[in-house]
């Protein structure tokens, strides 16, 4: 018979960390990520950009401070909002990915390169 961790005690014996490699979810998820089409959420990264531009570019009064819960490792949810927020709190319950997120914003080495996201944001925003 199947013996249930409580849920207050799920994790406890392997850290949440242990669960996915942030390079590994990088490179399935966002290599070639201008062009390779999501098969599990159906959409393509410049599509999501568009949504995300489309939102922030309104004239809808977002706050200065944004929380994205469940950053990842990632930053391309956050490009057009840092036009408009000044400051953004990343969250994750995974330490390795926001360590991650530490590396790129301090220019760490072989961190992921997130450019072709920010170059095509830019365009449309025309300040490429
Ligand atoms: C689908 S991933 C999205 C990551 C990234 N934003 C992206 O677009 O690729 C969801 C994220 O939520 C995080 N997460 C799951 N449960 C969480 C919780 N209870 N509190 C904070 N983050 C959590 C995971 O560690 C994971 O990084």
């Amino acid at each position: 018979m199947e013996t249930r961790i409580p849920f207050e005690d799920q994790g406890k014996d392997q850290p949440f960390d242990a669960h996915f490699s942030v390079q590994e979810y990088l490179d399935y998820f966002y290599s070639d990520m201008m062009t390779k089409y999501d098969e599990d959420e159906g959409v393509s990264m410049p599509w999501i950009l568009d949504q995300f531009h489309r939102t922030f570019a309104g004239e809808k009064d977002f706050g200065n401070r944004l929380l994205d819960v469940g950053s990842g490792p990632t930053v391309y949810q956050l490009i057009s909002a840092s036009r408009v927020c000044s400051e953004i709190v990343c969250s994750d319950i995974h330490q390795g990915a926001l360590a991650e997120i530490k590396r790129w914003k301090n220019g760490g080495e072989n961190v992921f390169d997130w450019s072709t996201a920010v170059k095509y944001v830019s365009g449309l925003e025309g300040t490429g």
